[in-house]
């Protein structure tokens, strides 16, 4: 069993035995109390070298199901998850979880794992207001759509909260969505609703309905991802921690897919970075999710190029034209923010090479001394080293891929496709294929790494594990206009 020690400042939540709701007299007796961390799963069954909780009975799956918690900001009430990973189902307050469903604890549930206990789920940071949804003027319910206050983040253009479907009469517990609710300006179109509509892809978000409100408010509903973003899954302690090469292919494997499907629809993100890049478990080789299409280009029926300074200045491209200095931004006039030789859809490859770089030494490659503008010459400059230690166990061939990303000739820089052909992905095409349909597209998260996944990840180097990267969160405002 993995130690589940932790200060009481860690702790989220905890399961409560509950031999009188179990009904099974004596079968609880055995169980402990198990708290509840900030991104550390907890997991039950059977399998005493992966879980942290080890349940002896046959029917008991090897992973049966794991918790975790998720929070968003030090300021925000967490969101706590159960997966279902078994055969036989847990019940949450008597009705059965659908097979891998992940379903969003409240403070009270009881959570039964048949022949093997029930816990009582009891939230330590509680929702104190549940107006949340009034106070900001949101409708409660559209169409067959509930929308609750619980907030699973929030960003600069709009909320993203907790909806779920009404519920029908089932034996099942419904399943949580999210619904972002976008303050429109009078004359803005629905560009991020319209592009999302179009879109159908396992590493994109997908959105079930928009729907335009009174107050000029506007509900995308989407799949709620359940692992948090990147930037949380990384920020342990008050530092980016790096993850190893080996978790880092299987992240970027995935968003080239998604970046070569977007690519080639004529979509650009251009606002690709950690925080829009979702997780559908805190755990490696989980399946990742890009999201945050607000500023993302359709340039399907138009133009080629973009000329608009928009994005984040630590995750954009040179090319894009953010200046130094920021007075050049006080007036948001279309000239003030006209870059003249325009840019394509290669800078989302330039943010991923920021991103490759962070996840894999914890550094911010342009960060300089965190100022907008150090950033922004850094990047211009395009100097980038690799004699740090945090790169010392780092291959070669993913040092290169991140130069050929973070390359200020746009002609040189690898597009969506010859990424894929980069050695550092080409050498490894085989496993990542693999594991990108067993464990990735099917959500197989129950079925432990094959032999030869195994072997792989002890052929490649780890990272090392010190990160001079502060966190910080969002810290740039966009330009947009
Ligand atoms: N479908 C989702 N499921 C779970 N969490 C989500 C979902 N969509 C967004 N989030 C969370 O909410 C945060 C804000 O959402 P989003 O980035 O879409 O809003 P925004 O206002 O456009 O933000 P930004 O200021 O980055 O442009 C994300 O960083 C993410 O943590």
């Amino acid at each position: 069993m993995h130690s589940l020690e932790m200060t009481n400042k860690q702790i989220l939540g905890v399961l409560e035995p509950s031999s009188l709701d179990y009904g099974f007299p004596g079968t609880n007796d055995s169980l402990a109390a198990v708290p509840i961390a900030k991104n550390k799963l907890v997991k039950f069954g059977r399998n005493d070298r992966e879980c942290d909780v080890i349940l002896t009975h046959p029917s008991v799956s090897s992973i049966h199901c794991m918790f975790w918690a998720i929070r968003f900001d030090d300021d925000s009430v967490p969101m706590y998850y159960v997966k279902d990973c078994s055969l036989n189902g847990i019940l949450i307050n008597g009705l059965s979880l659908k097979r891998g469903q992940t379903y969003l604890l409240e403070d009270g549930d009881l959570v039964t794992i048949p022949n093997a206990g029930a816990y009582r789920f009891v939230a330590k940071i509680k929702l104190l207001t549940s107006d949340l949804v009034e106070q900001l003027g949101f409708l409660t319910e559209v169409d067959s759509w509930r929308i609750t206050s619980k907030v699973v983040g929030s960003g600069t253009f709009g909320h993203v909260l907790v909806a779920n479907e009404k519920m029908s009469a089932t034996n099942h517990q419904p399943v949580n969505y999210a619904v972002k609710v976008i303050k429109m300006k009078p004359n803005r179109l629905d560009k991020e609703a319209k592009i999302l509509l179009k879109l159908a892809h396992p590493n994109i978000i997908k959105v079930h309905k928009t729907f335009a409100g009174s107050k000029d408010h506007l509900y995308i509903f989407q799949d709620l991802i359940t692992g948090g973003d990147l930037f949380s899954y990384l920020a342990k302690s008050d530092c980016l921690s790096p993850i190893s090469e080996t978790e880092a292919l299987v992240i970027i494997y995935q968003i080239l897919h998604a970046l070569r499907y977007l690519h080639s629809q004529g979509i650009v993100h251009r606002d690709l970075k950690l925080d829009n890049i979702l997780l559908c478990t805190p755990e490696p080789c989980t399946r990742i999710v890009l999201a945050d299409f607000g500023i993302a280009k359709d340039l399907s029926s138009s133009r080629s190029r973009m000329h608009t300074v928009v994005g984040t200045p630590e995750y954009c491209a040179p090319e894009v034209g953010f200046k130094a200095d920021r007075a050049a931004y006080k007036e948001f006039s279309r000239a003030a923010t006209f870059e003249q030789h325009g840019y394509d859809a290669k800078c989302d490859l330039w943010s991923l090479g920021v991103i490759a770089h962070i996840i894999l030494t914890g550094i911010s490659p342009f960060y300089g001394d965190g100022s907008e503008a150090s950033i922004i010459r850094n990047a211009k400059m395009g100097s980038l080293s690799f004699n740090s230690k945090q790169w010392s166990k780092v291959s070669e061939h993913a040092k290169s891929f991140v130069r050929r990303l973070l390359e200020i000739d746009v002609h040189k820089r690898l597009d969506s496709q010859g990424a894929f052909h980069h050695l550092w992905i080409a050498k490894h095409k085989g496993q990542l294929e693999k594991i990108y349909h067993k464990k990735i597209l099917q959500g197989h998260i129950n079925v432990l790494p094959s032999i030869e996944e195994l072997s792989w990840k002890r052929r490649l180097p780890k990272s090392v594990n010190l990160s001079p990267t502060a966190v910080q969160r969002k810290k740039f405002t966009k330009v947009d206009h």
